[in-house]
């Protein structure tokens, strides 16, 4: 990097707080799923800002939509007046979220304000000073959504005093050997019974796939069965859907391959196609508890509202969800095909446009040197992927959903090579190691 370029002016003026780096990415435009360096050079994303960028980049009519919006300003906040998008975006988000009667939307910024602000009115609405959460848990960067959140990174933080965190079901690594859930449900059901009482628990924050720690896929059936066991405890589910929800899975939301409807249902990311929003969908009793209890300045903003009510209209108009389960498979198996017999990859999984790559050593332990080595050689062959897990082993890939077969082949083909180079010690240590990754 030259001393003048993007990346070294990043670096000599951003924040590192608010840094999580793999590569020296520079990205001045994007168009599609691809992202373009100053030099002109375009990299397939198959991470789409971690989820953010749902419809890719500078989406024709997503840019229509906000530019609309942006021409006619309709304010810049909820909190002191009805503003026509928020209400319409409510409406649209009880119109496709199963639940129960009697809902609210609450709208904000991102996951982790979404996940706070439900934090926050749990012990108002419900009177119980407890949480459930399960290990490796990302549900937030402020405070409050750390605060119930369980991922490694974030072990300096301030712990929910409530919070109990119990280990996610991973068919790979299987609690007490069952590969099923069976036992580790018998587990959280002694823990209702016993140190931790199920009638002292507010609430059970859940993501449907696990991604931060570590792209778990739940076994069929475990969290229809949590739901039934928190059901007779009155423990609320609290489902987060902000990296995998909305379409990303296959299915509009990730808990409908469950056969189970959580109480509350968290949206973010993808939800503003790039733009800062989130919303929380759940009962009154929940999202009325308080006023002006949680709330910022620009919440419900018109601007935000109109780009989420064009995410959701453009994936219902052109049938993203549905390209989603047919990309995704595209992708899932030509990395199967194409990473087959390589001893140093122990798990490829996913379910549509939501995948992990687990590169492991002997008797899986996790890789994480391998897995820096893996994702830096990718980007220099132009594929933007990033890693995640609990041992920082498992490649993420969430690419924007109008993600096209050819392109999943041509992402696959990419990936496998940088993990074949990987693997034969062909990445400079050198080059990966000003990366801390997390
Ligand atoms: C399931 C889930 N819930 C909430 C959040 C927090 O969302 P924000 O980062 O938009 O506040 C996230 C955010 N995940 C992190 C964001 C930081 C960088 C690492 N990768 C993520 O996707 C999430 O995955």
């Amino acid at each position: 990097m030259s001393g003048n370029s993007l990346y070294a002016r990043d670096s000599a003026v951003n924040s590192g707080l608010q840094k999580l780096r793999f590569f020296p990415q520079e990205v001045v435009r994007g168009q599609g799923c691809r992202v373009y360096d100053p030099e002109g050079r375009g990299y397939l994303d198959l991470s789409a800002s971690w989820g953010a960028t749902s419809l890719g980049y500078a989406h024709p009519d997503f840019v229509a939509r906000v530019h609309e919006a942006l021409l006619g300003q309709a304010g810049a906040s909820m909190l002191s007046s009805a503003v026509l998008p928020a209400t319409a975006l409510a409406e649209k988000l009880l119109e496709i979220t199963p639940g129960g009667e009697d809902r609210r939307v609450w709208l904000g910024h991102s996951g982790s304000d979404a996940n706070e602000a439900v934090a926050r009115a749990l012990p108002v609405a419900t009177g119980r000073h407890r949480v459930l959460s399960f290990a490796g848990a990302y549900h937030g960067g402020t405070q409050g959504s750390m605060a119930v959140s369980a991922h490694p990174v974030q072990s300096h933080a301030a712990r929910d005093c409530g919070l109990v965190a119990v280990p996610y079901p991973d068919p790979y690594r299987p609690f007490e050997g069952d590969p099923t859930g069976a036992a580790l449900l018998a587990h959280i059901e002694a823990l209702l019974e016993g140190d931790c009482p199920g009638d002292e628990v507010s609430a059970f924050f859940i993501e449907p796939i696990q991604s931060d720690g570590g792209l778990l896929i739940p076994p069929p059936g475990f969290l229809k069965r949590l739901g039934e066991i928190c059901a007779r405890y009155g423990i609320l589910t609290v489902c987060d859907e902000v990296k995998v929800g909305l379409g990303r899975t296959g299915k509009l939301h990730a808990f409908q391959f469950e056969d189970w409807t959580p109480d509350i249902t968290v949206f973010g990311k993808g939800l503003g196609g790039g733009l800062p929003l989130s919303a929380v969908v759940g009962p009154s009793a929940l999202l009325d508890c308080a006023t002006a209890f949680a709330m910022q300045t620009t919440h419900g903003n018109p601007i935000s509202a109109s780009a989420g009510l064009a995410v959701l209209d453009i994936i219902e108009r052109d049938g993203l969800a549905e390209n989603a389960a047919t990309s995704g498979a595209k992708l899932l198996s030509a990395l199967r095909e194409k990473l087959a017999g390589n001893p140093a990859v122990g798990d490829i999984r996913g379910r549509g446009l939501v995948l992990g790559i687990e590169l492991v050593g002997e008797d899986k332990a996790p890789a994480p040197a391998l897995t820096r080595a893996a994702v830096y050689r990718a980007w220099e062959l132009g594929v933007v992927a990033y890693y995640v897990g609990a041992g920082s082993n498992v490649i993420e890939l969430t690419p924007p959903l109008i993600l096209t077969g050819a392109q999943a082949e041509a992402g696959a083909a990419i990936l496998a090579e940088a993990i074949a180079d990987a693997c034969a010690g062909r990445v400079d240590e050198a080059l990966t190691a000003p990366f801390a990754g997390w």
